[in-house]
């Protein structure tokens, strides 16, 4: 058994704050959380966009892309791993693996924003304990107040319309289980920082520039 009080936080000589002045913002994390296919990608992306265009530095972490390698499924890993390697690390979409994947992503995201950056992710991210654990997580990093939680609030209805890339269809099909918002739960936040809700005829960029406004008015950079 590993005694974890024989591994001991190492302080750095370059710290936080010296990392943020020289890029002239606060680092944080602005946590997008909904449906598949409610937005989150898109707005990220969008939002992502909009702050390098100020010049800002950011990292934005994707959940398709994160499960391509730091939260591959056992099946990807197989290639390169053993199968017990594959099956111990390889993560899915069970209550567990889901906790997991989100564990994980919560502390590269709060490594970005002590690195200084505006962190944004998208994922489903469905249980609200975990995504409260995140928070708790990057707060103990830095402060109170560098965790936004944006809830990408599309009804289940609309993102199933859109089905952008035919899971939903999959997932009526039985072919994909644990599909959230189909066989599988979601629990919407009830005190996110920021709720995106939806409306017919409002663009992903409209939704960016509602995000970056609150960055702005929290003075996340000047
Ligand atoms: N069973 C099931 N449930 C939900 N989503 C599924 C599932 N299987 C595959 N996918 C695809 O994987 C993306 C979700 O990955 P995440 O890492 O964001 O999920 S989670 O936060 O651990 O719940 C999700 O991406 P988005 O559509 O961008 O949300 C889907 O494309
Ligand atoms: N206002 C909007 N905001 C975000 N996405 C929108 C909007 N209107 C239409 N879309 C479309 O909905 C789909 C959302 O997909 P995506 O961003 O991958 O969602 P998620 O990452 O939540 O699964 C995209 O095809 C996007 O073009």
């Amino acid at each position: 058994m590993t005694n974890p009080s024989d591994i001991v936080w190492h302080d750095h000589t370059v710290d936080r704050a010296t990392r943020e002045k020289n890029l002239a913002q606060r680092g944080l994390v602005v946590w997008f959380t909904g449906l598949s296919g409610c937005g989150k990608s898109t707005i990220a992306n969008e939002l992502d966009h909009q702050l390098n265009q100020r010049s800002r530095a950011t990292m934005l972490l994707d959940g398709d892309n994160i499960r391509h390698g730091l939260c591959a499924p056992p099946e990807r890993l197989k290639t390169e791993h053993n199968e017990a390697f594959a099956e111990r690390f390889g993560l899915g979409f069970g209550a567990m693996d889901r906790e997991e994947n989100i564990r994980r992503i919560g502390s590269v995201a709060a490594l970005m924003a002590s690195a200084g950056l505006i962190t944004l992710t998208a994922f489903v991210s469905p249980y609200r304990a975990d995504r409260d654990r995140v928070r708790t997580i990057v707060e103990a990093a830095g402060q109170s107040g560098d965790f936004l939680e944006v809830f990408v609030d599309t009804p289940l209805e609309v993102c199933e319309t859109r089905d952008p890339k035919g899971l939903y269809k999959k997932a009526r099909a039985g072919e994909i289980k644990n599909f959230t918002g189909i066989s599988d739960p979601y629990e919407a936040p009830k005190h996110a920082e920021i709720h995106l809700q939806y409306r017919d005829g409002t663009t992903p960029s409209d939704q960016a520039a509602e995000v970056l406004q609150a960055l702005i008015e929290r003075k996340v950079f000047l």
